[in-house]
C-alpha cells in the first residue's frame, strides 16, 4: 500500500521513465509542459506487450474479485492526488475531476461484485438424451483505447470488466492524458493486478495510429477492441479489427437533443441543461448539444439559462472558485470559436458570451468562454457536429411530431434528453427517439448500474451493468450426451 496523500504524481513520473523516445503532457490551463512520457513508436515494443498479455494466468475468479476490490480502495484512498493528476492534465475543475474518480471507482466495485454465470437449456426433443448449457470464458487479450474527456472514468469502465472476466488488457491511453493512465495502473498492481493484465502503451497522436493501433488490430493474439472517442477514429478501428474479426465495441460521438415541452418544470430543465451542457466546459459525448425549446416558453427559459451561465466561473481547474476549466487544446478552441462564428454569420443571436480576464487571455491555458446562442437552425454545422465545447445552441419547435423528427434528423444516436409532465407523451417520445439513452427530466444520467452506449453511428455494444461484462467474455455450449 502507498501513503495516503500526497506524491503519487511523483511515483508516476519515477515508474514510467519517459526514456529516449518521447513527447510532452501539456496543461491545457497553462499551455506550459508536466512531463515528457514514453512515445511508443516501434511495432516491436507493442508486440512483446501482446505476448506479455497472451501469456497472463486468468486466476479464478475470486482472485480477480478480490484483487479488483483492492483496486477500489485505493481508488478512494487516493482520490485527492488522482484528482489533481486529471485536473492537471485534463484542465477539469477539481470537484468535478473528483467526482469522476469516484464514478470511475464504482464501476470497479460494480465489477468486482458481479457474477459471471452461464444458464442450462431444456433440452429439445431432436437432442433429448442430452444435457446441454453454457459457461462464460475470457474472450482473451483485449486493446483498450480511450479518449482525454473521462481519463480515469472512460478507462476503467473498460480495465474492470476485461479484468472481472479474466482477459489481460493493453490500455492505448489518449495522447493527452496518459498520467491518469499510469496513475491507475500503479495502484492496480499496488492492489496485486500483475503487470502484463494491465499494460499500458502510451504514445502521440501520430504514433497512436500509425503504429500502436495498427499493430493492436493487426495481432490475431488480441481478441477484442474498446474504444472510446470520435466517430471516425472508431470506423477506421472496427475496418482493421475485421481483419482479424476482433470482437468490438465502439463508443463513439453523439449529437444529444435536449427538448423541452410547454408543459415542463422550467428550472428543473434550466438546471438539467446547465448540467448536460457545461459539465466538463462540454466534453461529454452526452452533452446536450442541440437544445429544442418550445416557442411560447423560448423567452423565459434563455433568461433563465442566461443567468445561470453568467455565474459560471472560468479559470485554471486546480483554482477552487473555477466551474469551466480550459478545452484541451488550442485546436479545440478554434474549432469551437469557428462553430460560433460560422453560427453568428448564418442568422444565430449571441445572447451572451462571458469575457475571460486578461490574466486568462495571458495564461497561455485553451479557454473559451461561456456562450450562449439563439436562433439556431437545423442547416447550421453547429447543429450538425459534437460541440464538445461550453456553447449552448438553442432553437425552438411547435410540435411534438416535428421535434421529434428534428431531433432524429442525425446519423449520430447516443444520448437524448426530454423534460415534460405529460407522462403520455414522456413515454411517447422516449420510444421514437432513436438514442441509446434517454434522459427524462434529468440530465445526469451516467451510472455503472446502467447500460451506456449509442445506436447509428454513436456505436456498437454497452459499457457498465451486467451487458458491459458480456462484451469481454464468449459464450460456450456444451452438450452432454447421458
Ligand atoms: N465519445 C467521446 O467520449 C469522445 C471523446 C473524445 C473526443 N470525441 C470527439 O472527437 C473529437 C476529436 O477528439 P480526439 O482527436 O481526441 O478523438 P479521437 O477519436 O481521434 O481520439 C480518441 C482516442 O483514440 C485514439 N485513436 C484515434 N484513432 C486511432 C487509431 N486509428 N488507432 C489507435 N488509436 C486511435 C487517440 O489516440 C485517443 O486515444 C472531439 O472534438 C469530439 O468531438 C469524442
Ligand atoms: O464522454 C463520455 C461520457 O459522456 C462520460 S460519462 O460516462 O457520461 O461521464
Amino acid at each position: 500500500m502507498t501513503q495516503k496523500t500526497g506524491g503519487l504524481l511523483a511515483r508516476v513520473l519515477a515508474a514510467f521513465p519517459a526514456g529516449p523516445n518521447s513527447y510532452p503532457v501539456r496543461n491545457p490551463a497553462t499551455g506550459s509542459v508536466i512531463a515528457q512520457v514514453a512515445n511508443v513508436g516501434n511495432a516491436q515494443a507493442v508486440t512483446e506487450a501482446v505476448e506479455r498479455a497472451a501469456l497472463v494466468h486468468p486466476h479464478n475468479s475470486a482472485d480477480r474479485k478480490a484483487m479488483l476490490a483492492r483496486w477500489y480502495s485505493l481508488f478512494l484512498l487516493h482520490i485527492d492526488d488522482l484528482a489533481h493528476i486529471a485536473t492537471l492534465e485534463s484542465g477539469k475543475p477539481l470537484a468535478e475531476a473528483k467526482g469522476e474518480v469516484q464514478y470511475a471507482a464504482s464501476y470497479i466495485k460494480y465489477y468486482a461484485d458481479l457474477e459471471i454465470a452461464g444458464k442450462t437449456i431444456i433440452s429439445p426433443h431432436s437432442l433429448n438424451k442430452t444435457r446441454l448449457w453454457t459457461v462464460k470464458q475470457p474472450v482473451g487479450p483485449c486493446a483498450l483505447i480511450t479518449p482525454w474527456n473521462f481519463p480515469y472514468a472512460m478507462a476503467v469502465r473498460k480495465i474492470s470488466p476485461a479484468i472481472a472476466a479474466g482477459n489481460a488488457c493493453i490500455l492505448k491511453p489518449a495522447p493527452e492524458t496518459p498520467l491518469s493512465a499510469f496513475a491507475m495502473k500503479l495502484l492496480a498492481n499496488d492492489a496485486g493486478i500483475p503487470d502484463d493484465a494491465f499494460q499500458i502503451l502510451s504514445a502521440d497522436r501520430q504514433n497512436a495510429v500509425d503504429v500502436v493501433g495498427k499493430v493492436l488490430m493487426a495481432d490475431t493474439r488480441i481478441r477484442k477492441v474498446s474504444f472510446t472517442g470520435s466517430t471516425n477514429a472508431g470506423i477506421s478501428l472496427m475496418q482493421q479489427a475485421a481483419t482479424t474479426m476482433k470482437k468490438a465495441s465502439m463508443e463513439l460521438g453523439g449529437n444529444a437533443p435536449l427538448i423541452i415541452f410547454e408543459d415542463a418544470d422550467l428550472n428543473q430543465a434550466v438546471d438539467g441543461c446547465m448540467f448536460g451542457k457545461f459539465r466538463n466546459a462540454g466534453q461529454a459525448c452526452i452533452a446536450v448539444n442541440r437544445i429544442y425549446i418550445h416557442s411560447k416558453i423560448h423567452n423565459e427559459f434563455v433568461s433563465k439559462l442566461a443567468e445561470k451561465i453568467k455565474i459560471l466561473r472560468v479559470g485554471d481547474g486546480l483554482n477552487n472558485k473555477t466551474t469551466v476549466g480550459p478545452l484541451i487544446t488550442k485546436t479545440s478552441v478554434d474549432r469551437v470559436a469557428a462553430l460560433v462564428s460560422s453560427s453568428l454569420e448564418s442568422g444565430a443571436q449571441l445572447v451572451f458570451q462571458s469575457s475571460l480576464s486578461n490574466e486568462l487571455q495571458a495564461s497561455g491555458g485553451y479557454f473559451y468562454p461561456p456562450t450562449l446562442l439563439t436562433n439556431v437552425t437545423d442547416d447550421m454545422e453547429i447543429f450538425k457536429t459534437e460541440i464538445f465545447g461550453p456553447v449552448a445552441a438553442v432553437s425552438t419547435f411547435d410540435t411534438e411530431e416535428d421535434v421529434v423528427r428534428r431531433a432524429n434528423d442525425t446519423p449520430f444516436g447516443l444520448a437524448a434528453y426530454l423534460f415534460t409532465n405529460d407522462i403520455a407523451r414522456l413515454h411517447r417520445v422516449a420510444e421514437n427517439l432513436e438514442a441509446g439513452m434517454v434522459g427524462l427530466n434529468e440530465c445526469a444520467i451516467s451510472a455503472a448500474v446502467a447500460p451506456f452506449g449509442g445506436v447509428k453511428m454513436s456505436g456498437i455494444g454497452r459499457e457498465g451493468s451486467s451487458e458491459g461484462i458480456e462484451e469481454y467474455l464468449e459464450t460456450k455450449y456444451l452438450c452432454l450426451a447421458v
